[in-house]
């Protein structure tokens, strides 16, 4: 069984609270089992995390590396939220690794300040998804099931 890593970056835990007109009221516990309901559809086993520190994403990039490497990951669904943005650490994790990745964001980013335009995350991104609210989780594990 393949694993799929959804990691979700800094202020997703605050999901359901956090700018509702923009990001929904779900929480991230309802995007967890989202994703477990996907996962399940596809036989896939599922690591749903989250932390605010970018060098803690960077280390489960590697974890998921080394289950590519064992040629156990289905591929990463990474939300990396602001470090997108900023993150030359989270490119390079995906770049040295080689998973097959696809960035998500919730919000349609290009629709937003310009600062969201940029994405450092998306020239080494097999998919990038944004806009389709939280049920973009779903639908990029469906997309994994297809690779
Ligand atoms: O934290 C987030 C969430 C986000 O990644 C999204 O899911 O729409 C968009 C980012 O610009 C923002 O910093």
């Amino acid at each position: 069984m393949k694993t799929v890593f959804v990691l979700n970056g800094p202020n997703l835990n605050l999901l359901g609270t956090r700018e509702p007109a923009v990001y929904g009221a779900q929480t991230l516990a309802d995007v967890d089992l989202l994703c477990q309901q996907a996962c399940a559809r596809h036989g896939f086993a599922l690591q749903f995390r989250q932390s605010n520190h970018e060098g803690q994403l960077v280390d489960w990039i590697h974890e998921a590396g080394r289950q590519h490497a064992a040629g156990e990951l289905a591929g990463v669904v990474l939300n990396a939220g602001a470090y997108t943005h900023t993150s030359v650490a989270l490119l390079d994790a995906i770049k040295g690794t080689g998973v097959p990745l696809i960035e998500l964001h919730i919000s349609n980013v290009h629709a937003r300040e310009s600062f969201r335009h940029h994405s450092y995350i998306s020239p080494v991104a097999r998919a990038v998804m944004c806009g389709f609210g939280v049920a973009g989780y779903g639908l990029a594990i469906d997309a994994l099931a297809q690779w």
